[in-house]
This record gives structure tokens, C-alpha cells and sequence, in this order.
């Protein structure tokens, strides 16, 4: 890549699941597999959950794009969704959002409390969207311990657990990620309900291991709950990182929470260089 002044990004979190924000409006795209991984190295690049960039959209305020740290595209990325909106919502004074993603146009407010909330859109129940090998009920999946498949843009499998905090995270999830049902692989949640329509989940994300937080997972999570019978339509959800409210309503699964800015920095020529 030819950026002899290196190339501008910004770190951020939404509940320490971090990001890196690569704002490519007003020019081209500039990620690609190669610069998400090397980027995504928590000792020779940045490090990141998700990387985001942010790029021009005709009919929206702006399209979002999201990479893991092993190159592969995510579809959809609640927190980094919640993290990039605020971005722009303090640079040009707006309260209200429309954006682009992989699985269509999402919104974001400010709520009056200052945290950003963001429509994720309606859930995917059925085998062929979310998407699921063959046909079967997603919401009681032919796996061990009798889990729900939602997709939120992306594929979720998601296990009610007496203890979520009790359960082998990264040794089911691995296993669950590759488990030929899923032919694009998925991301796995395990949940138990704590109280009425509370709830703690903790999370394997596809592509790039344990997080301490995952908002599609999180809105995923709530659906299934719902579907299951256990919690009404709007939940308090603790992960390893804080606390998310989900609120399932007629137009989407909106999630409100808070995000952090971190830092802002310039990737250097050489680093760059070294991915050509
Ligand atoms: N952390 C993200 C989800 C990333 C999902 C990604 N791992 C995938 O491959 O779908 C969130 O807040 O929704």
C-alpha cells in the first residue's frame, strides 16, 4: 500500500470487546485478509477483536465493513457498530444514524443517558439464512446439549447453561465453531438465566477466539431466550466485560451499551510495506 505517511486508525471497545477503526471514506477501500491479520497480532501489529473500516455509502450516513483477526469477513458486529457510531455521532453532531452493513441498513441513536443504541435488525430463524447444513430446527439444534442456532447477520449456536460461568469456553467453542452444521462456521454463546429476564452468556467468536464481549452474540442470545420461553423480549445481559440491555421490539433487535475511545495512531510505512 502506497501511504508514505502511514495509515490513520483509531482504537476503541464496546465492554473490552476492542477494535480498530479504519476510516476509508473519501477514498478506497484499504483492508484486505493480509492487513487484517497482521494487524490483528496482539505482539507485532495492534491487536483487535474485530477490525472495522468505514467507508462511503450512497444512501446512508456511511457503510461499515468488519474483518476478524484471522482475516475472515464477519457480517454483522454489534459493539463495533455501537463504537463506530458514536465516532460519528461526536464528529458531526448527529443523535440519529442510518448505516450499511453486509446484512443491510442499520440505525443508531443516543440515548438520553448518553449511551448508543443500535438496531440490529430482525433476527434469522429459518435453517437457510442463518445459515445451517440441512434442514433442521434451529431451535433445538441435533447437537449435544440441545442448543439454538440464530443468525443476527451472522451465524450464532447458542447453549442454556446452569452456569455459564462453569463451562470449558474456548474447548466447546473451538469444537462447536467447526461442526459441519455450520458451513460458515458459527459463533457459540453459552447462557443462564441469573433472575427475570437477566441473563450472563459468555462467548467464542468465530475467527477469532474468547472476547469479552459480543453484541450480535448478545442480541442472538436474547432471541433465543425469548423463543425458549425463558425471558420476556427485553433482557439485562452481563458478559465477562459489563452489562448490555437487549430490547427485541417490531423493527430489530436493538442493543444499548457503553464504548470507550482509546487511542488514535498512524500504522507505519514499513509496516505496511512488509504486507505488499
Ligand atoms: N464482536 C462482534 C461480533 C463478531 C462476530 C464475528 N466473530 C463473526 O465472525 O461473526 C459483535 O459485537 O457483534
Amino acid at each position: 500500500m502506497d501511504a508514505p505517511d502511514g495509515l490513520p486508525f483509531c482504537k476503541m471497545h464496546g465492554l473490552g470487546n476492542d477494535f480498530v477503526i479504519i476510516d476509508s471514506r473519501g477514498r478506497g477501500a484499504v483492508v484486505t485478509p493480509a492487513l487484517a491479520r497482521a494487524l490483528g497480532d496482539r505482539n507485532r501489529g495492534v491487536g483487535f477483536d474485530q477490525l472495522a473500516e468505514i467507508r462511503d455509502a450512497q444512501d446512508a450516513d456511511f457503510a461499515l465493513d468488519f474483518w476478524n483477526s484471522d482475516g475472515s469477513r464477519a457480517g454483522a458486529c454489534g459493539n463495533a457498530s455501537r463504537c463506530v457510531s458514536d465516532l460519528v455521532m461526536r464528529q458531526s453532531g448527529m443523535e440519529a444514524l442510518r448505516f450499511v452493513t453486509a446484512r443491510g441498513d442499520l440505525q443508531a441513536v443516543r440515548r438520553a443517558d448518553g449511551l448508543v443504541s443500535v438496531n440490529m435488525g430482525p433476527p434469522q430463524r429459518n435453517w437457510q439464512e442463518i445459515p445451517l447444513a440441512r434442514a433442521v430446527d434451529p431451535l433445538h439444534l441435533p447437537l449435544a446439549g440441545d442448543p439454538v442456532a440464530v443468525g443476527m447477520g451472522n451465524p450464532h449456536c447458542v447453549f442454556f447453561v446452569p452456569d455459564a460461568g462453569a463451562v470449558d469456553v474456548a474447548g466447546l467453542g473451538a469444537a462447536v465453531e467447526t461442526d459441519t452444521l455450520f458451513p460458515e462456521r458459527t459463533n457459540v454463546e453459552f447462557a443462564s438465566l441469573t433472575g427475570p429476564d437477566h441473563l450472563r452468556m459468555r462467548v467464542w467468536e468465530r475467527g477469532t477466539g474468547i472476547t469479552l464481549a459480543c453484541g450480535s452474540g448478545a442480541c442472538a442470545t436474547a432471541v433465543a431466550a425469548h423463543l425458549r420461553g425463558l425471558t420476556g423480549r427485553r433482557v439485562v445481559m452481563d458478559v465477562d466485560g459489563g452489562r448490555l440491555e437487549i430490547d427485541w421490539r417490531e423493527d430489530g433487535v436493538w442493543m444499548t451499551g457503553p464504548v470507550a475511545h482509546v487511542f488514535e495512531g498512524r500504522l507505519s510505512p514499513e509496516f505496511l510495506q512488509a504486507l505488499a
